[in-house]
């Protein structure tokens, strides 16, 4: 990154990074009217009788004010309000982005702390919480203090705590890797600012002792007995050492916690140090020593940043956006030890866990496992959200600061999941059901690491009994690296299974009109996704799962051999679930009948409103689409279309189905009511049946990508087995979602 690309990226035409976006419609007269005057007035009525109505008919409850008087931005030092608001409304975009939180940055044009104090006091009522940023030591101190004990929103001074908890975080798990006691290791804090009080404070709560413990600042060692730059919080931490200099503090020590400027420490001192030297050069945006010169000097060192560009991010942008989430949504009157502790818990437990493909992906592509360069988890890992707030929230209604505590952290958790992606929500839908009565699918490709860590999910879930196929002594030892839950997961070697022969003779018999030779029978017999099939066939396991390195006609071609198509109907077909913020819609069929008769469409509309109810509990609306509506063109394919819905509606006539219609009729009820008043599908339908899979296919793909929305599928539907296809190439979470859905079918296979 360049400064000029820095710069371009805060310019442009819309000037910053923040804007204000309405949250409610404001089109028509009626809307105005709602909006504005005078239906504005209903809820400043309820409000002026009952002040906590705030919180229902208003933003409060979800909109954090940044607020800085600009003292001492990042390590640029008192660079001034307006300087800093840069950084404010940065802040503000990483509210929003991790936690869905709505922020006013607010800069402050006074240094004196008083009227810092008493322009929060009075700007209260705005805000549901005041993330203080940038105000220097000591008045920060002050600041926050004063403010905690008069307002009733929580205030949070993020360089200090949120700073103390990330570093305490990824501090546990470096003397973990150190091998190193807590209550034995020498830090040495450089900086006894803001940051550098808060985090030795929350040091010592983690179980440093005090003895052990080192400040520096601009005038070198804070001792016993130090009178210059001195104050309080200082005082409180000087210690009895002969040491003065940053040097003669880190002879020896164990680790270095640098808050404080660029470049101070060198590679001298940091060869004097003990052996794996922990190092958390914090100052943004230079560190305290450069990366590659504290690699390059110590091999061993365990070193972090809080820049982004360098592995171990200890910034505290993994604090505040969910710690405030958490706290808000408990409507929690402050921000208390305990919260604070509990979010330095979840940090560091998170870090151990295996990490998504997403996150992986996000941040290049290579490994990431708990390590020396695996401290702390990564901003962008959707998990912390997940971990951290309900941490905090659970912590706060623990210690009775909460005024809305939640009944369930699960139905929390699922709420949290839902502000993150829609597929979470619908899935839950199905996890829920699939949980209540799990079965056993097999996994084709049992030696992939990534369904290997599905599996890992599912168990952990209790979503199935997974299977996995492939040579025991390779599967094995991938359940050993992702530490599956081994009692809860077979694993079957095709080659060695004691009725692969019989399987062979079966599917000869299955296939011997179709010039399948016993020979022949064997040989794919080896093939994981035959073998697979067969089990599922002769009631070994009770689904499957395949597809993730093959081919998707290869995938289902074995099932339709050994499985056939369900009773009823004559094709396979695959439907798209596509999600977006209001509405959901499936589109069929996206990938296997190319130019489909009108008997077989009327199948897959069929197949796809099946898919709508039974697994999502959807209750489908049918539109046929076509180019044409309701006989407006009457070529072949138009009337393809028209004979599709008669046919469906005689053999299903308690469809809700109608067309042949163009697209915006079936989802766009002004359409559909003006000119087609007839219609069973008015602008509301949710499943689309497309004429062939060109159209389907571009459909899904362009409203995926260009209508923001989310996809789950394809899901296979038609196969008289549970039995469904990957997508070659998906992620865990996408296996996860497809074994969950092949559970559900496993246990009604009539209604899938
Ligand atoms: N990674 C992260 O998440 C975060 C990083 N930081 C970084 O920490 C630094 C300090 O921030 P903050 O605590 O808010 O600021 P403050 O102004 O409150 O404190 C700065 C402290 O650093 C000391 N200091 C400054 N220069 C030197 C030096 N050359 N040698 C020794 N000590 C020095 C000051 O000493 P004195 O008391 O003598 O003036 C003071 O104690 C910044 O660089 C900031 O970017 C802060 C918050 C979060
Ligand atoms: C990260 C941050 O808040 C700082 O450097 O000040
Ligand atoms: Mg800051």
């Amino acid at each position: 990154m360049t400064r000029e690309e820095a710069l371009a990226y805060h310019s442009g035409k819309r000037k910053g990074k923040l804007s204000v976006v309405p949250t409610k419609p404001c089109l028509t007269q009626r809307d105005l009217s709602m909006a504005y005057t005078p239906g504005v007035a209903e809820p400043c009525r309820e409000i002026a009788k009952n002040p906590e109505l705030v919180y229902e008919y208003t933003n409060k409850g979800n909109l954090v004010g940044v607020i800085s008087n600009g003292t001492a931005v990042l390590g640029l030092g008192n660079i001034g309000p307006l300087a800093g608001k840069p950084v404010m409304e940065g802040k503000g975009v990483l509210f929003k982005r991790f936690a869905d939180i709505d922020v006013f940055d607010i800069e402050v044009a006074s240094e004196d702390p008083d009227e810092v104090i008493r322009f929060c006091q009075l700007i209260e009522p705005t805000l549901g919480g005041i993330n203080l940023e940038d105000i220097k030591a000591p008045e920060c101190f002050y600041i926050e203090e004063t403010l905690k004990k008069t307002l009733s929103i929580p205030v949070f001074h993020d360089d200090q705590h949120g700073t103390a908890i990330i570093s305490g975080a990824a501090f546990l798990n470096a003397l973990e890797i150190a091998g190193k006691r807590i209550d034995e290791v020498k830090v040495v804090f450089c900086g006894a600012g803001a940051a550098g009080i808060a985090c030795a404070k929350l040091y010592l709560a983690l179980g440093v002792k005090k003895e052990n413990l080192i400040l520096v600042d601009t005038k070198g060692v804070v001792y016993k007995g130090r009178t210059e730059g001195m104050n309080p919080y200082k005082e409180e931490f000087a210690a009895d050492t002969d040491a003065r200099t940053l040097a003669d503090a880190l002879r020896g020590a164990d680790a270095f916690i640098g808050v404080s400027g660029p470049n101070l420490v060198t590679p001298e001192m940091l060869l004097s140090m003990a052996e794996n030297p922990i190092v958390f050069a914090m100052a943004n945006p230079d560190p305290e020593i450069p990366y590659e010169v504290a690699v390059a000097t110590r091999p061993d060192v365990i070193m972090a940043t809080g820049r982004s560009d360098y592995p171990n991010q200890v910034n505290n942008v993994l604090g505040f956006p969910f710690i405030f989430r958490g706290a808000l949504d408990v409507a929690a009157r402050e921000i208390n030890e305990e919260m604070k502790m509990a979010a330095v818990q979840a940090l560091a437990n998170l870090a151990k866990e295996d990490v998504p493909d997403s996150v992986i992906r996000a941040y290049g592509g290579k490994p990431i496992k708990f390590g020396r360069e695996y401290l702390i988890p990564k901003p962008f890992d959707y998990r912390v959200l997940l971990w951290e707030a309900p941490a905090v929230a659970e912590a706060a209604i623990r210690t009775g600061v909460a005024r809305k505590p939640f009944s369930s952290k699960e139905d929390y958790v699922r709420e949290l999941e839902s502000r993150l992606s829609r597929t979470r929500q619908v899935m839950h839908f199905v996890f829920d059901r699939a949980k209540q009565d799990p079965k056993r699918i097999v996994f084709a490709e049992g030696e992939h690491p990534k369904i290997v860590r599905a599996a890992k999910v599912l168990v952990e879930e209790g979503i199935c009994r997974p299977v996995l196929l492939g040579k025991k002594e390779n599967v094995e030892q991938l359940l050993a690296e992702y530490e599956v839950p081994r009692e809860k997961v077979e694993v079957v070697d095709p080659a060695t299974h004691p009725r692969f022969e019989e399987y062979v003779k079966k599917f000869h018999q299955m296939r011997w009109r179709r010039g399948v030779a016993e020979d022949d029978a064997r040989k794919l017999m080896k093939d994981p996704v035959y073998f697979g099939n067969m089990m599922v066939h002769e009631g070994e396991a009770d689904g499957l799962i395949s597809g993730l390195t093959m081919h998707y006609p290869d995938t289902i071609r074995p099932a339709l051999q050994i499985h056939h198509t369900q009773p009823g109907v004559t094709r396979v077909a695959g439907v798209y679930l596509l999600l977006f913020e209001d509405r959901m819609v499936f589109i069929a069929d996206t990938t296997v009948n190319q130019d489909p008769t009108a008997e077989e469409l009327a199948e897959i509309a069929f197949m796809a409103a099946r898919v709508a109810r039974n697994y999502f509990g959807v209750e489908p609306r049918v539109a046929m689409l076509s180019y044409s509506n309701f006989g407006s063109n009457t070529d072949e394919r138009s009337l393809k279309v028209r004979k599709a819905v008669e046919i469906a509606r005689q053999r299903w006539p308690e469809l809700a189905i109608d067309g042949e219609m163009q697209a915006d009729v079936a989802v766009e009820p002004q359409v559909a009511r003006e000119i087609y008043p007839f219609s069973t599908i008015q602008g509301d339908a949710n499943v689309l049946v497309c004429p062939d899979l060109e159209a389907a296919n571009i459909a899904y793909k362009l409203l995926w990508r260009l209508g923001k929305g989310e996809a789950i599928g394809p899901i296979l539907t038609g196969v008289n087995a549970a039995v469904h296809v990957l997508q070659r190439g998906v992620e865990v979470g996408d296996i996860v979602n497809m074994a969950a859905m092949c559970v559900l079918k496993a246990q009604r296979l009539q209604d899938h």
